[in-house]
């Protein structure tokens, strides 16, 4: 930059700019719908993660900053999800109301031009996949300091929908208002998960406000639009979506608090070259049968990264195990030692494999 430029000088430089990005987004866009209408001459998929993947990819060896990789990863997940929209608009039902940390997830996953269809229930999000309603669901499987949500893993007995992306999210809570000042709260709503994370800040500065569980985030804050002496917490899409103020942002007690999500289709996913691979079985209730199962991915070198166990609802004290591991189950290391542990198991079911979040 020279000295004597000015500001007139350099907004006019950067909308010199913005009209070519303008024409050369437009022209991506066209070439999009082309190769729309040839999909569906062909009666191709409409949505490919594996290509989307190419073009981040090809993107990120192409840039030689100042911006970094992350800004572009959301501006071409944006482009694409745009000029797919061109071609055919990929619904998306997710747990719902609309403003959920899931709601959240789902945009970060398919980006704002996709059709996200939020669902009353972990199980409708389900039945709209399996029914052929939408292509995706988005549900929240573990927070990492709550734990497992036992209703996502529980829906994988009965389901036969594969585990096709994981979507990792920090959850920040904010307390949020009709005004936006603390003298007015009078009461405070919120999931009873959300009120336990942000316990300490709330005994410190609203001492003797009731605290009022609500089933999400999102009805808090919905509840709060209309009552001008009550405060949500909830996260900073809620008060875009219902027009309220930040009163304090980011009030949780613990700072890294991450919520895992995941994406289910009705197709198994291609291999990415970084994946991980989710399995559910239950063994007969043997001496040494713990380690047995676990032994056979030992042995191939396979990278066991979780395990978690759950009762069977119909009998009790039977437990079935849910493993994640890395790598594709097309990989063989993978592939045998789920093999191997099928042949003593009474039942296994391969979840998906699915490229591990960013
Ligand atoms: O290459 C394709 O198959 C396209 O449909 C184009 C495009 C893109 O915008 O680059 C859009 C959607 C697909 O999921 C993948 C890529």
């Amino acid at each position: 930059m020279s000295k004597t430029q000015s500001l007139e000088q350099l907004r006019g430089e950067i909308d010199q700019i913005d009209s070519n990005l303008v024409k050369l987004l437009n022209q991506r866009a066209k070439v999009a719908s082309d190769v729309g209408r040839l999909k569906a001459g062909q009666d191709r998929d409409f949505h490919v993660p594996s290509r989307e993947r190419e073009v981040h990819e090809r993107v990120a060896r192409l840039n030689q900053g100042p911006l970094p990789e992350e800004a572009f990863r959301s501006i071409f997940r944006e482009i694409m999800s745009a000029c797919l929209a061109l071609e055919s608009p990929v619904k998306v039902a997710f747990l719902g109301p609309m403003a959920t940390f899931t709601h959240m997830a789902a945009m970060q996953q398919f980006g704002l031009s996709a059709q996200l269809v939020p669902q009353k229930s972990i199980p409708t999000v389900f039945e709209e996949v399996e029914k052929g309603r939408a292509l995706y669901g988005v549900v929240p499987v573990e927070n990492s300091t709550e734990g497992m949500v036992s209703h996502t893993l529980d829906m994988f007995v009965e389901s036969d929908l594969k585990i096709t992306a994981e979507v990792l999210l920090e959850v920040s809570h904010d307390l949020l208002s009709r005004t936006g000042r603390m003298e007015d709260v009078r009461k405070v709503y919120s999931h009873p998960q959300a009120l336990a994370q942000c316990r300490h800040w709330l005994e410190e500065n609203l001492p003797n406000v009731p605290l009022v569980d609500v089933a999400s985030t999102a009805l808090a804050a919905q509840i709060v639009s209309e009552d001008l002496s009550a405060a949500a917490i909830a996260g900073c899409s809620a008060a875009e979506h219902y027009g309220l103020k930040v009163v304090r942002s980011r009030i949780e007690d613990q700072v890294n608090n991450f919520t895992r999500f995941i994406v289910v289709s009705r197709k198994l996913a291609e291999p990415s070259g970084n994946d991980k691979t989710s399995i559910l079985f239950s063994v007969k209730d043997e001496p040494g049968i713990l380690y047995r199962m676990l032994e056979p991915f030992a042995r191939r070198g396979v990278n066991l990264s979780k395990i978690e166990s759950r009762p069977v609802k119909t009998k009790a004290w039977e437990y079935i195990f849910f493993l994640d591991m890395s790598g594709h189950v097309s990989e063989a290391p993978v592939g045998e030692a789920i093999e191997e542990l099928r042949s003593f198991c009474q039942f296994l079911k391969i979840l998906g494999s699915y490229p591990k979040a960013r």
